[in-house]
This record gives C-alpha cells, structure tokens and sequence, in this order.
C-alpha cells in the first residue's frame, strides 16, 4: 500500500491482492476486516452447513439417550448430544457475523434449513436402528469430523479457526466414547459382534459420502480448489478421504471386522486406497432431503424452532439477543 493512501481509496483489484498477502503470510481474517465478496460467501456457505449440520447431526444419537444399555452409556451420550448442539450454537454464531453484513441472520439460516436451501450431511439423514449404530457413529463419523475439522484448525478466518479448537478437543472425547462401545460389542457375545458388523455395513458408503465428491481440480473452480486458494481448509475431499482409510481401515480389521467392499486395498505403487466410490446420485437424493429420515429430522426442528418462539420474542424483547 502506497504510504499516506488510505486502504478505501484501494482499487478492488489492490485490496485484493492486500488480503491475499495477508492471508499468504499466515495472518487471520477477523469479521470486521475486509474480505472478498467470494470469500464471505464461501465462510457463509461452509460455516452455516457445518454449524446446522452439527444440530442436525444431535439427533440420531438423541435417539438413543432414552435406550442407552447403562446409565454410563446413557450419561456419555447425553453429554455428547449436548456438545454437538453447543457446536452448532458456536458455529452458527460465527455464521451470523459473517451473514450480518448482508442483512440476514440465525433466523434465515433457520428458514433456508426448513425450505431445503441450507443442506446438512448426508450421514445425519439416515437411520440409526441399533446401539451398534450409536457406536458407529460416535467412532466413525466423528472420527471422519476431526479429520475434515482439523485441517482448517490454522484457517484463514479467525472466528471459524477458534471455534474449532474447542470443537475438534470435543470431538476427540466423542470418538473415545464411540471406540469404548464397539471395543466393548466386539470382545462382546455372537449377537453384539452382529450387530456391529451389521451397523458398519449400513454406514460404510455414508462414511465414504461424508467428504463429499472428489473435487473438480483439473477446473480450478470448485468450493475446494478456491477455500484451498483462499487457506481456509488445506486438503481436497480425496485427500481427506485417504487420510480417514489410512487411519481407520486397519482398526476395523483388527477388530476382525469386514469392510463391505471386496475391491478394497492400498496400493502401494500410488500409496493410495482402492476402494468401491460411493454412488453419488444416491448422495444428491439424501442431501436433498430424500434420505431414510430426513423428513423426520427435519419436522422435529421445525416443531422445536416454532415452540421455542416464545423464548427468542422474550429475549428479544430485553434486547439480550
Ligand atoms: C469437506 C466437506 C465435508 C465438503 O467440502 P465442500 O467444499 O463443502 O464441498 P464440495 O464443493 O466438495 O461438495 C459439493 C457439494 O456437495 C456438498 N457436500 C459435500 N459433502 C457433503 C456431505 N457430506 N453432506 C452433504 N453435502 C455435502 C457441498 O456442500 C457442496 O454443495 P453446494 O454445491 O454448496 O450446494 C466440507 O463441508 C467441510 O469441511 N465441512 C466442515 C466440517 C463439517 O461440516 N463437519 C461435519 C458435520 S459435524 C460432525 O460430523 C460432528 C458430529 C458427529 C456426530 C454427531 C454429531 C455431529
């Protein structure tokens, strides 16, 4: 910047180049500092899925509180259940910040779930029938969320880069008291190892949707290749992908579970995993609100968010929100 000039007499094209030097240099995007039209809306459009999703990704498991097998079952999964919704509060708090400038807020992130604008992850549409479930998702999904979550612990944006240091710490304790159940079924009877080996083959293609499609990198131009550009996330949905075989296949096998998938292993000459890809026009029909429960899930917020009415008229009207 030229000395004596002051940054809004900048061409769009100059500030441009400030906040890609600011970023190139590790420093951290704040809400109130300038930031590319494109950028916000890639914040808006990540932060808002993740935090609604986090909600959203409560239910199964709120499902099985009532059921769990002991009481300290029962009391790790309702402290889970509460955390994802305490993420989800974090998450679509930095959200707003960054919607406010535009003139929308919580209310519209709300309304855009509802309406089937706003989607949420593809594993929080399906069923979750038996305890091996719970057990699969608390190890599995979560163990898929500190993935993708920790590498955007050093984001660009500092709000998002924040949240998620309290939110992956969480996380961490979740995939424990995921790993604790299936340890637990798979040293367990016949009819415990069944069930387990049952869940991971009803999860195992969600897992392989939960990063998303392998992006487009010959275009440059995807939601991955311009929030890599702009360092607010560090690797493609592949890289991920790999990242969580590599992790968890050999736990799974050395458990003496199956992966339901004949076609799968690492091959050493590309020090990748092969494996059977996920089919994704199944994935479009879940995300778009055509999975096993998505309407289900959908109607218990809508019902929750109208009965809660009250609360957010009263707080408003004390002006704490
Ligand atoms: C890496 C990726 C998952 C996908 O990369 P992106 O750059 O976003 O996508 P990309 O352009 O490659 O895809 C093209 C289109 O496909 C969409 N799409 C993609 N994947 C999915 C999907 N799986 N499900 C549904 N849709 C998906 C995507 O939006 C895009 O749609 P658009 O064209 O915009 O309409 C990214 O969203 C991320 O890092 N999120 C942050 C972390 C986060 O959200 N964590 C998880 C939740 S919390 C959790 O799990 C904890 C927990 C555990 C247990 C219980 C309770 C809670």
């Amino acid at each position: 910047m030229t000395v004596g000039m002051s940054f809004n007499q900048l061409s769009e094209e100059e500030k441009m180049t400030h906040f890609l030097d600011r970023i190139n240099a590790g420093e951290k995007i704040e809400p109130d500092d300038w930031m590319p039209e494109d950028y916000r809306l890639q914040l808006i459009r990540l932060i808002s899925m993740h935090g609604i999703s986090e909600i959203m990704g409560a239910l199964p498991e709120k499902e099985w509180v009532p059921k769990a097998p002991s009481l300290h079952r029962k009391l790790a999964i309702m402290a889970k259940v509460q955390d994802e919704m305490g993420h989800g509060q974090l998450l679509l708090r930095v959200a707003e910040d960054l919607m406010a400038p535009l003139g929308k807020n919580r209310h519209d992130i709300m309304e855009d779930l509802f309406s089937g604008k706003l989607k949420f992850h593809n594993v929080f549409h399906m069923d979750a029938p038996t305890w091996g479930d719970a057990g699969i998702i608390a190890w599995l999904v979560d163990g898929a969320a500190i993935i993708s979550q920790s590498m955007m612990l050093d984001s660009s944006y500092g709000p998002y880069a924040r949240a998620l240091k309290r939110i992956c710490a969480e996380e961490v304790f979740h995939a424990q008291h995921g790993e604790s159940i299936i340890l637990a079924m798979a040293e367990g009877t016949p009819e415990q190892r069944d069930m387990l080996q049952d869940s991971l083959n009803r999860w195992w293609e969600s897992l392989i949707m939960f990063f998303g499609p392998k992006s487009a990198k010959e275009t440059g131009n995807s939601n991955a290749d311009k929030n890599i550009m702009y360092k607010i996330r560090t690797k493609t949905n592949e890289d991920l992908r790999q990242e969580f075989f590599t992790k968890y296949i050999p736990r799974i096998w050395s458990l003496g579970l199956t992966i339901p998938d004949d076609t799968i292993r690492f091959d050493e000459d590309t020090q990748m995993w092969i494996y059977k890809d996920a089919d994704w026009s199944k994935f479009k029909q879940i995300v778009s609100g055509n999975g096993p429960q998505s309407q289900n899930r959908l109607d218990l917020r809508r019902r929750s968010y109208k009965n809660n009415e009250w609360v957010r008229a009263a707080l408003a009207a004390k002006k704490v929100i």
